[in-house]
This record gives structure tokens, sequence and C-alpha cells, in this order.
């Protein structure tokens, strides 16, 4: 986890503070009541909580959508107040679910609008455009397409890109990734933490999806009904210490979820007898494993000497050091001698990671002092 700190990092970042913060609307509903919180500088803090409790409108505070009823607002050490929306708005990117494109304008001039609009020369504004498109993982060729020529995935692509053009120290994100199927949706959320390593924004994120908010969060802040905070933390935090049983109830699974924020750079797999080029045996049993020509699993075959007696494809694997425990636990739930293929980046085979891999590789971690 990057290490907390209050003061604007190394990037320009700067934090986000709520300083006893509410909001009663104009009916009288309660939006948020009494909020006080740190979105620390460069990091990614997400907004998770059940529909009503004011994730929104806490979101929507920060770049002044919604004028607070009591309490101030800070980024850095400005009090947002004091600014016209206009130039507060200029230094925070807002990324919405449906992306929210102009559907007449190009994919470039769209991601080049803000820019242009600031008086940027359009030669320079479009080639920053086309840079930003491969960082966010689009091909330069759609450049000049169309919303509507692009899919719900690379729209929202394009929806991220467009307000990292004025590299804005501050990114809003409500529900970005909501609107897309879950293997886009996994696609996005590991491309934000890329981009996020790399540009190291104050993001703050609201999201329904706990297991989206654990991925992604440096710190989880968990409303409740009334718009009060539950709890704030690391997502190991809640998942293992949770403030309430409001808290528990919420992140129910809690251990299962806990899996997520564990490297699988500590398993060592193992168990393994190579027995020819394309085949490997799981140590002391009568399982085998195929591997395709670029050494890739295949099959689990269960042999009586030379006879295959039970052939099922080998569907689940991990990536060594890049997937959390959690997919791991789960090829080994899947398997049929209850072990995890761990495969490296390109599919190669590696080896098999069993329970009692996992069972170490927590207990070293609850061993970690806590800070
Ligand atoms: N414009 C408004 N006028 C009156 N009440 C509002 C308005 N906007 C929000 N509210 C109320 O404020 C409370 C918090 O709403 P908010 O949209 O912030 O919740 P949320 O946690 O983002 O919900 P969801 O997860 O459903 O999007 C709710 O009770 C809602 O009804």
């Amino acid at each position: 986890m990057p290490k907390v700190q209050s003061h604007e990092n190394a990037t320009g970042a700067e934090p986000v503070v709520f300083d006893n913060v509410s909001k009663t609307y104009p009916d009288g509903s309660i939006g948020v009541q009494d909020i006080n919180l740190t979105c620390e500088a460069g990091q990614i803090t997400v907004f998770v909580g059940p529909s009503g409790c004011g994730k929104t409108t806490t979101l929507r505070m920060i770049n002044r959508m919604i004028e607070p009823s009591d309490g101030q607002v800070f980024i850095g050490d400005t009090d947002t107040s004091t600014l016209d929306q206009t130039t507060l708005r200029r230094g925070i990117g807002y990324v919405i679910q449906s992306a929210g494109l102009f559907p007449h304008r190009t994919i470039i001039d769209n991601i080049a609008t803000v820019p242009l609009l600031l008086g940027a020369n359009r030669r320079q504004a479009r080639a920053d455009a086309l840079e930003l498109m491969t960082k966010v993982g689009l091909d330069q060729d759609m450049a000049k397409k169309y919303p509507h020529q692009l899919s719900g995935g690379q729209q929202q692509r394009v929806g991220v890109a467009r307000p990292l053009a004025s590299n804005p120290p501050v990114l809003l994100m409500d529900e970005p990734f909501s609107a897309v199927d879950p293997i886009v949706r996994s696609d996005l959320q590991a491309e934000l933490l890329r981009l996020q390593s790399e540009l190291a924004k104050t993001v703050v994120l609201v999201t329904h999806d706990l297991d989206e908010a654990i991925m992604l969060a440096d710190k989880l802040v968990l409303f409740e009904q009334g718009g009060r905070i539950a709890h704030e933390g690391t997502p190991e935090d809640l998942l293992l210490r949770p403030a309430s049983a409001f808290v528990r109830d919420f992140t129910g699974d809690s251990g299962i979820r806990w899996l997520s924020t564990l490297s699988t750079s500590e398993l060592e797999p193992g168990k393994a007898r190579p027995v020819e080029p394309d085949l490997v045996q799981v140590e002391d049993t009568d399982w085998f494993l195929t591997l395709d020509e670029h050494e890739a699993p295949l099959l689990w075959q269960q042999r009586e000497g030379a006879t295959v007696t039970v052939q099922v494809p080998c569907r689940s694997t991990y990536t060594h050091g890049q997937d959390p425990v959690r997919v791991a636990f789960d090829s080994a739930v899947l398997s049929p001698v209850s072990l995890a293929v761990a495969t490296d980046a390109s599919n190669r085979f590696l080896g098999f990671s069993g329970m009692d891999d996992f069972s170490a590789v927590i207990a070293a971690e609850r061993r970690k002092p806590r800070v």
C-alpha cells in the first residue's frame, strides 16, 4: 500500500479534505451529515455503501456540482468555496458511468475538448490527445471515429482520457465502469490501476461493487443510511476489523474477499514432476497436466499406467505474482486435485499451489505488524 500522506505529493496531486460537511436538500432530505474525511493526495479513495446513503452527494460537493449546506471542502489548503466554479472545475476531472461523450465530435476532439476550450494550440492538443489514447489502451486508429462507432468499453476509455487531457490533480469517478460487461470492467479496472501508478492523481471513486472497491481502493469509505461514514480505512481494515455490525454485514464473505488483497508473489508454485515436454505429473498422485506447444496448461488427466481414465479441461489458472490469492484459491477449488495452476504472464505453466501454501501466506500476512 502507498504510504499515507496529507500534503501535496511529488506529482503535484493534493488531498481533498472534508471538514464537518453536511448537506440538507431544499426539500429537507438529508444528503450527508458531519463528514470529516481526507482523500489522500495521489491515492484512490473509494466510496461504497447502500443506495441513498450520500456517496454521490459527497463526491459532487468536491467540484461544487452540489454546494454543502455546512462545513468546508478543501483541495490542498484551498477552501473550494473561495474559488469560482470554473476555476475549481478546471482542476478536477470528472468521469461518469455512460462516458458522457459529445456524440457529434470525433474521439480525438472529444479528448481535446478542454485543452482547446482553454486556448491550447490545436495541433499540440491533438498530439496530446493521441498520446492519451494510447495511455488508456485505445488504438490510435479510432481517433477519427465518432462515439457511436465504439463499444461501451472503448467509450468508457475515452471517458477516462478526456478529463486527463487537462492534467487535473483531482479525478472524480462516479460509477465509471458499471455500464460495461464484467470482462471489460476488469480490464478497465486494471487499466485504471496501471494509469494511477504512472499519474498518481487524487482519485475519488463511487461504486456499488464491493469487490471493485476492494481491488481499487487505497482507502475505502463505507457510508451508511443517514449520510454518515460507518468506517474508513484500508480494504483490509474494513474486512478484518469492521467497526460495527453494519460494516460486518455489508462486507459479508469478508475472509474470502480479503484474499483479493493478498499477492500471489509469496506463493512458491511447485509439486510438479516433469514427465515429457508437454506433460507434468502432480507429485505423489496419479494426476497429470498436459501442456500445449507454448507450455500453456491444457488438460487434467488421471492415468492408470499409460491409460488415461479421466480427462477434463484445465479452465482455471492464476498468473503468479499478478493475480491475487483469491484467483489462485478459485483455481484450486475448481481443479480435480484441489491444486491451483500457476502460470507466468505469458501463460506458461510454472507449478502448483495448494491450500497449505495459501494458509502460509495468510498466516504470514496476519503476523505483519499493523501501522
Ligand atoms: N436533488 C435532491 N433533492 C432531494 N434529495 C436528494 C437530492 N439528491 C439526493 N437526495 C437525497 O440525498 C440522499 C443521498 O443521495 P445520494 O444520491 O448522495 O446517495 P447515493 O449513496 O449516491 O445513492 P445511490 O447509490 O443510489 O446512487 C438520498 O436520501 C437522496 O434521496
